[in-house]
């Protein structure tokens, strides 16, 4: 056979092939056949042999024999089909079986091979249906930056159609002036739809500003909202501008609205109906042009009929409501926010078959945010030299208990024995103080890491690189 066809030495079509065929004469000889392409070539005997290899390695073709063991049934072969759809499959038959090869062009293989088969026609086959794998990934690549093109200016990923009404809404109500409240459960993006409603407005060249009402007691809200004059309390030294000031030409997000203790209630009314505010310690009201976009996750409308809310205030902001669904309500979209998320923190990584179920049969109480840290935080751990996140990393990088595999890497080493020197000791001191603080906070990852004064991430890296899990 020949070992350098001009379609490797040009380096377009070489790439990953998966060759499933259980004769062993045949998987040496086309293997190498294959090899001395320029291809990768991994090779399986059977059907488990060859769902595993195609799980790790991704090939862009497989060449399947379709009557493989356990069965030796050609119809189990074409069974197998669909759980490649991702890559372009060639069959590869024996004469009797031509039925089941046609059969199979039918169910969208791109090509067939009839045993014996001929290496110059094995090689012309092998090109073109590499030539088809590349203009496929190039299709999904284009596709992939068309989508994201459509959310970048929205930021806001989902393809349900919950999530196109709400970005045809923020569109339609953006471009307007109108005063926005937005409602959704915890980590639904809100902020990132009044993030989108300041994008598509005419006021996008202008600030956008963002405060946190259930962070701040009544007074330090009212200095920070309208700004204050040096001396007007201990501490003043002198005059700050509030951010209602900072926000003029632009839009001013109130998070958390329904926290706003009652009598800062009062004066953002008075602020929203005059357009004019006091800097505490001030007398002469000053002016500012801002939009406002208010978000929470409680009932708003139930806090104003119980009298915690009030009325007119809610009227004043309510000039349209958006809400934000929980992730329950659109399944549908985790896996497309999964693979942004990943792909932020590891471009190349993928998730495996049982990854994507577990990711799909979760119940993400905190939404897109929990979603989004337990992806990233998976991400991170990657072992070096593998690619893929399985259902194991993913459990272990939400809190539960699971066993990874362990591995000679340093990300899995066991904490250095207490042997006297520094690297041994500042171990041991970690491994204590993870320990009591995960315990105190009964295992949460999170409220955890805040204690420690570290991210999520580190924590769980420390907690891996202890042993810890
Ligand atoms: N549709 C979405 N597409 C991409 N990322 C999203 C989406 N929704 C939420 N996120 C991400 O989830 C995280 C939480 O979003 P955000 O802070 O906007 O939620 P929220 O509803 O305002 O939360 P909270 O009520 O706790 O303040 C952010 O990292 C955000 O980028």
């Amino acid at each position: 056979m020949s070992t350098t066809a001009s379609s490797s030495s040009n380096g377009r079509s070489i790439g990953h092939i998966l060759l499933v065929d259980d004769e062993p004469a045949y998987q040496r000889l086309g293997s190498s056949f294959l090899r001395n392409l320029g291809h990768r070539v991994s090779v399986a005997g059977d059907v488990d042999e060859a769902l595993q290899a195609f799980e790790e390695d991704r090939p862009q073709v497989v060449l399947l024999d379709l009557a493989m063991p356990p069965s030796m049934d050609p119809e189990a072969g074409l069974s197998l089909i669909p759980r490649f759809a991702s890559a372009v499959v060639v069959v590869l038959s024996g004469h009797g079986d031509r039925e089941f090869a046609l059969r199979a062009v039918e169910m969208g293989v791109w090509d067939f091979l009839t045993k014996p088969i001929d290496p110059e026609m094995l090689r012309f086959v092998v090109t073109r249906a590499m030539h088809k794998a590349r203009l496929d990934e190039e299709l999904r690549d284009l596709r992939a930056a068309k989508e994201e093109q459509g959310e970048g200016e929205m930021g806001l990923v989902g393809q349900t159609g919950a999530m196109q009404q709400l970005r045809a809404m923020v569109q339609r109500v953006g471009a307007t002036s109108v005063n926005v409240i937005v409602l959704g459960p915890t980590g639904t993006g809100k902020e990132l739809v009044a993030r989108a409603l300041h994008r598509c407005s005419a006021r996008r060249g202008g600030p956008f500003t963002v405060i946190h009402c259930g962070a701040l007691s009544a007074e330090l809200l009212e200095s920070e909202l309208f700004g204050h004059l040096k001396g007007s309390f201990t501490g003043a030294h002198r005059d700050q501008p509030g951010l209602v000031e900072t926000a003029h030409g632009g839009t001013l997000f109130l998070d958390e609205v329904g926290e706003m203790p009652a009598p800062m209630q009062v004066k953002l009314l008075r602020f929203l109906q005059e357009g004019t505010f006091t800097p505490v310690g001030g007398r002469e009201p000053k002016q500012a042009d801002v939009r406002v976009v208010a978000a929470t996750h409680r009932d708003l409308e139930a806090m104003v009929r119980e009298g915690s809310f009030r009325e007119d205030l809610f009227y004043r902001l309510k000039g349209m409501v958006l809400r934000t669904p929980a992730l329950a309500e659109r399944r549908a979209d985790v896996p497309l926010l999964a693979a942004r998320f990943l792909r932020g923190v590891a471009p190349q990584a993928r998730f495996s078959a049982d990854a994507l179920s577990w990711l799909q049969a979760h119940e993400w109480p905190g939404n897109v945010r929990q979603l989004r840290a337990v992806v990233e935080s998976a991400g991170a751990l990657i072992l070096p030299g593998s690619d893929a996140v399985d259902a194991d990393l993913l459990k272990f990088a939400s809190g539960e208990s699971v066993n990874l595999p362990d591995t000679s890497t340093s990300a899995s080493a066991p904490p250095a024995p207490a042997d006297g020197t520094l690297d041994a000791a500042i171990a041991d001191l970690e491994t204590r103080m993870i320990r009591e603080v995960m315990e105190q906070t009964g295992g949460n990852q999170s409220e955890a890491a805040r204690r420690l004064g570290i991210s999520r991430v580190g924590l769980i890296k420390k907690l891996a690189r202890l042993g810890l899990r």
